[in-house]
């Protein structure tokens, strides 16, 4: 557990504090989240926890023990630490890049790199990455080897600053779902900097809510943020959009799954096969979609490469919010749920789901007001 106790850090050339009495609990084994919008202390709360900066007053307690009085530099290698700019040694290859602190540590050349390379796969990289040197890698892959390298260490904490923020948005949500994959089976205490509200709820088994000036304005779990922010600001912060990203916290087993026309390949070529009920679903000769035959459009499919994209893929188990986003985004009007193999296995529909939504709201109604509603 990561104590701060009424934490201030002030610059000598600023008016208001970096960070202003901060006092917060970070779970062990948790992924806890700093987010709010520019300048308002995240990155400095962050560095407080390894004496990268140090406080102008307050307390930072790790495991009970004073920050203050431990080495700076015991501290910085007792904790992962993973940048924007993944911060990768240009001159060295990647393997080697990831074997440094093992290195600074004493573990001989041969172990490092061999833990490295496990490390590799570890992050989904191949072997033959690597030998290559960091700008031989996309934006991406750097920032898995900059994962990688902060666990190389195996350390209990990681301290993650905006990691994902200089890549795609496709290829953040992967490196999203693999943190979140990774931290299953390493059950890390991890804090996590960015300014993304989304990463935040997607991420964050808690979440800090940190406003202009410093000051720590909500810590609470995403949902609660979502649902019920403390006042105007976080409100503001979290955005227009609150009320959709509070479904991704309601399950979606509920919304029936219904059946649905599909063409194979084979049938696909195939003329004389009636489109029925206005849309059918094309899939691969694995079951996987590949999207939708209107019935009109018919006479003029003849290859998978004619079919009309579909949209999200609901994946059976995910959350309302999947449900309805693949519903919404299909062209057919019906969203396409899938099996853990990616095989489709019917579809959602939009109405339903709405009723679904509005009978919680319903049942929240009644437990907080009780039968009157
Ligand atoms: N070394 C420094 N000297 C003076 N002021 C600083 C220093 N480091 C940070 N600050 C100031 O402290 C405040 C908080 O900065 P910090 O980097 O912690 O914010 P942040 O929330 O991480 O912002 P961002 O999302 O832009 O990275 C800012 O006003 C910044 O200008």
């Amino acid at each position: 557990m990561i104590r701060f106790r009424g934490v201030t850090k002030s610059y000598p050339d600023s008016d208001s504090p970096a960070v202003d009495n901060l006092s917060l609990d970070i779970a062990k084994g948790a992924i806890t989240v700093f987010v709010g919008p520019s300048g308002c202390g995240k990155t400095t709360s962050l560095r407080m926890i390894n004496r990268m900066v140090e406080p102008t007053s307050g307390t930072i307690h790790i495991d009970g023990r004073n920050a203050a009085d431990s080495p700076s530099s015991e501290l910085r290698r007792s904790m992962g630490y993973v940048m924007q700019s993944s911060g990768l040694l240009p001159h060295r290859t990647v393997i080697d890049n990831i074997a440094t602190v093992p290195r600074l540590n004493g573990v001989s050349r041969r172990q490092a790199r061999a833990r490295a390379a496990e490390l590799l796969d570890v992050v989904g990289l191949s072997a033959a990455m690597g030998k290559r040197y960091p700008a031989q890698l996309s934006g991406g892959q750097q920032q898995r080897v900059g994962v990688a390298r902060a666990l190389a260490a195996d350390p209990p904490v990681l301290l993650m600053d905006e990691p994902f923020s200089a890549v795609d948005p496709v290829v953040r949500a992967e490196l999203q779902q693999e943190l979140l994959r990774l931290q299953r089976d390493l059950a890390k205490t991890i804090v996590f900097v960015t300014h993304d509200i989304d990463e935040a709820t997607i991420l964050g088994d808690t979440v800090a809510v940190f406003a202009v000036g410093g000051r720590l304005a909500q810590f609470d779990t995403p949902e609660g943020v979502l649902r019920a922010p403390v006042d105007d600001f976080v409100a503001g912060f979290v955005g227009r959009d609150r009320g959709f990203r509070h479904l991704g916290f309601q399950a979606g087993n509920s919304v029936a799954v219904h059946p649905v026309q599909m063409l194979d390949p084979v049938e696909l070529g195939d003329h004389s096969v009636p489109v029925r009920e206005g849309w059918a679903l094309a899939v691969d000769d694995g079951g996987r979609p590949l999207g939708w035959v209107p019935a009109s459009g018919r006479p003029a499919v003849t290859s998978p490469a004619d079919v009309v994209p579909g949209g999200s893929l609901h994946r059976r188990g995910d959350s309302l919010r999947s449900a309805l986003d693949a519903a919404l985004s299909s062209p057919s009007g019906m969203g396409v749920v899938v099996d853990g193999e990616g095989r489709a296995i019917g579809v959602v529909r939009a109405g339903e789901i709405f009723d679904l939504i509005e009978q919680a709201r319903l049942r929240r109604g009644m437990a907080l007001h009780g039968s009157a509603v």
